[in-house]
Order: structure tokens, then sequence, then C-alpha cells
């Protein structure tokens, strides 16, 4: 709860009654994200142009309140979770599309767009935004650019960084700043928009994005493998890779998830097999026989029991259901889950199967393993229970296991969910005390009175 009426009499001014919220209910609506954390923060302001961020900066700077900016707040690493007291930054009023230019190949928005109704203003102008992480249908693109989420292209296409050619950013004093544009190269001076791209709203509040595009592919093809053995799934992947042939989407899902989606959906995914992959190819039509085929046969000379190629646009959607199903079916069997993100390079995927399943007989622990599996960016899910103290201290030890066997295999903590609250505290563990202490100064000159999302990336301050 505010206690400081006058700061949100100072809101109220800015950016209006309605779009002032101090209720307890509605502070409890914004106290969490797609994690199992929890804050309630002092105020909610939403506020509907950059001048009002820029005023709402401007007034926090000035009274040292601290700002927690916020798109959807379907976030996996705590990114958006409040600080208590803080005014919560609700980002999703400011949606539009603001063009969309086809000579150019860009789109300018604003940062609540919802990433899905993007793609499909996009589409129809026969252009493409690849990114495109589970949470679609209502993440938006200020929260994906804070987080720099990726999703299942990110094997062919990228993550969001790749399509951030420019950006508008409210500094911590109020101050609007511009970086990058709208041309496909930029070599002049430092890279702003990089450096904001998945600083968590930790150094500005980005209040508009120039987005690159691409053409959109001419077709797709989706199959599913079935395999008895996660090992057998793991060198599919390895040859599928090998191959020459760079699948949309390369997807590995094993037998805790397939249970847990089952149980969720009912959609008759195999329950007697120990992974399944799900992979996509896209581009000319004429092309694409030819690379679900060699796929196919890849995964049939390395175990798979079958293979199935979705015959029509229904069947095709019921995988991908499926798939992006998981994070909410894992929800389902335990409230508590603890989601994962650790990435390596494509070729250690094997081995970092290997050491999470390890991993998880040591501690007694049920893990979920699926992710991004083409690119090296897995999503062990911890199944725990918040209740269970010994659970959940055997569950702290394995996480900081499953990190340490990500970077021994020359990986990261995160591949496309951020630091946020829940990785802060291995972050040391990847950019040892000098690389903590460059971030820092960074944070520091941006914002020096420590006002932009406390905590974040860096841990409790
Ligand atoms: O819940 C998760 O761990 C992953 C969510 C998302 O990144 C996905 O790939 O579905
Ligand atoms: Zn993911």
């Amino acid at each position: 709860m505010m206690r400081n009426s006058r700061i949100v009499s100072r809101l109220i001014k800015i950016a209006g009654k309605e779009k002032v919220f101090s209720s307890p209910e509605d502070l409890f609506c914004y106290s969490y994200d797609g994690t199992f954390l929890s804050v309630v923060p002092g105020v909610v302001v939403r506020p509907a142009s950059t001048r009002e961020v820029a005023a709402i900066l401007s007034l926090a700077s000035a009274e040292g309140v601290p700002v927690v900016p916020r798109g959807a707040g379907t976030g996996l690493s705590g990114g958006a979770v409040p600080v208590e007291g803080s005014i919560v930054l609700d980002l999703t009023a400011m949606d539009r599309i603001l063009e969309i230019d086809t000579a150019d190949m860009l789109a300018v928005v604003e940062p609540g767009v919802v990433t899905a109704r993007l793609h499909r203003a996009v589409e129809e102008k026969g252009l493409f935004y690849p990114p495109d992480p589970s949470s679609s249908s209502v993440s938006t693109i200020g929260g994906n650019i804070a987080e720099c989420a990726g999703g299942p292209r990110g094997l062919k296409y990228g993550v969001t960084r790749d399509y951030v050619l420019g950006l508008e950013v409210v500094l911590a004093g109020g101050e609007v700043v511009m970086c990058g544009g709208r041309t496909v190269k930029n070599s002049s001076g430092y890279d702003l928009t990089g450096l904001f791209v998945g600083s968590e709203g930790t150094l500005g509040v980005v209040t508009r994005a120039v987005l690159r595009l691409i053409p959109k592919p001419e077709a797709r093809q989706t199959l599913r493998a079935d395999f008895k053995a996660i090992e057998q799934a793991a060198e599919a992947i390895t040859a599928v890779l090998g191959a020459g042939v760079v699948p949309s989407a390369l997807e590995l899902m094993d037998d805790v998830t397939i249970r847990c989606v089952e149980n969720y959906l009912h959609t008759g995914l195999p329950l007697d097999v120990e992974a399944i992959l799900l992979v996509e190819v896209d581009g000319p039509e004429s092309t694409l026989a030819e690379q679900a085929g060699l796929i196919a046969s890849l995964c049939i000379e390395h175990g798979a029991e079958r293979v199935r190629v979705a015959q029509t646009r229904k069947e095709e959607a019921e995988l991908w259901r499926a798939r992006k199903a998981v994070s909410p079916a894992v929800v389902q069997v335990k409230p508590t889950k603890i989601s994962e993100d650790a990435t390596v390079p494509r070729s250690q995927v094997p081995a970092l199967i290997r050491a999470i399943k390890e991993i998880a007989r040591r501690y007694r622990l049920t893990i979920a393993i699926f992710g991004h599996a083409g690119d090296g960016n897995l999503h062990p899910n911890l199944l725990v229970d918040k209740g269970d103290p010994d659970e959940m201290a055997r569950a702290e030890e394995a996480i900081k296991e499953i990190f340490q066997a990500a970077l021994s295999l020359g990986g990261t903590l995160s591949g496309e969910h951020g630091v946020g609250l829940l990785k802060a505290p291995f972050m040391e563990l990847e950019f040892g005390p000098c690389g903590m202490a460059a971030m820092k100064k960074i944070k520091e000159s941006f914002d020096p009175f420590g006002i932009l999302n406390p905590g974040k990336i860096f841990g409790r301050i």
C-alpha cells in the first residue's frame, strides 16, 4: 500500500483517476507474474503515452520511489514482481501498432501490443515477426523486449534481440532517448538498443519499438516423432541438426511433461514413450516434403517408434496446442513449479539432459524436461511443493547444480526468460565478480538512485 498519499495524487494528476489503482484487490492482482513469487506493490498506474511515462519517472526519481514496469505479467523469472511500496507501471494501455512499413519491412509499435496481435497484423501483409514465446496470445512486445523472449522459432530465426532495430526509452529521470532506428545496419556509437533489450526495466522504460520483419514463409509442415528412450531423441536431435536442414522448430517433451499435458488437455499424446520431438519445417511449399522426409527418416534411424506428419492445419494446431500448454499443464500438477531456462551449445543437449536426469534422481525430485532442444534451450521444470521445506531445500540445491551443469557445458543461466529475481543469486557463477561489477556500473550510470526495478538481475538491494 502506498503510504505517501501525495504520490498517489500526483499520479492521478498525470494519468487520470481511472488509471491509478490502489485498492487491496487491484494491488493483489499486480503482485505476481508467471512465477510463484509475489510482493504487493504500493500503487499501480496505467499510463497512456510516453509523456505520461516520463512524468511518472521524473516524479518517482524526485521522490525516490521504485518503479516496476510491467506488461502482461507472464514472465518466468520474476522480472515483473513488484518491490514493496513501488509504483507498478502497467504499460498495457499503450497498445497501438503505429505502423507496418512493407517497403522497409518493419513495424513501429507501443510496448503494450500483444505479441500474437502483431503476428496476425504483419502476416496479413505477407510479413513475419518470428519471436513467438509460448505465452504470445497474451504476452506483450514490451515484456518480450524486457526479457529478450524467444520461443520455438529461435532455432531458425533467433530471438527478440534479433528483431529490435530501434527503441524509444524513458530514462530514470524522465528524459526520453531514441536509439537505433529504421535501418537494418547501424554501427554508430554504443549499441544502446542492444543494451536495453533484456535489461528487464532496470535501465529505462521502453515506450516505442521499431521491429524488423521478414517475408512470411510460404508454407510449413509439422511432424511428431515418438521415442521409447530419451537418449534416442537426443541423438536424433543431433542428427537432424547435422543434416543440413534447419527446422523452424525442434521441440522436446519428456515423459513427465507428456503426462502433465495429457492430464490437462487429453489430446492423445502417447503415454508409452520417454520423449517426443515436435519438428516444424518451413519455406517454399516445394521443399517441405523433402525436408520433412529427411527429418522423419533420421528420427526412425535413431530409434523413433513412429513419426506422424500433420496432414491438416487442425492436426498441426493440435500438436502445437499440446506443446504450448506445457506451462499451464505442469502448474495443474504442482502449483509451485520452478521453471528453469538452462541453455547450452546445441551439441551439448544430450549431455544436459543426462545431467538433469541424474540430478533429479539424486535429489529425489520430479523434473519435467522440455523446451527448444534444437537451439540448446531446455526448460527443466521442478515440480515441488512450496509447503514441503525438505523438498524445497532439495530443489534449491538441484537448481544450482543444473545451472552449474549448463555453465560447465559452455552454456548460460537463461536462454529466453531473463534473470529477474529467480536467477539473480546465480549470476556471479556465469559472469564472475568482475563481470558483475561491470554490469553494476552500467546500472548505476543509468539509474543512480536505484529506482528502476530494483533487485532484478543483481538480487535484492
Ligand atoms: O514454463 C516454462 O518453463 C517454459 C515456458 C516457455 O518458455 C515455453 O517454452 O513453453
Ligand atoms: Zn521456452
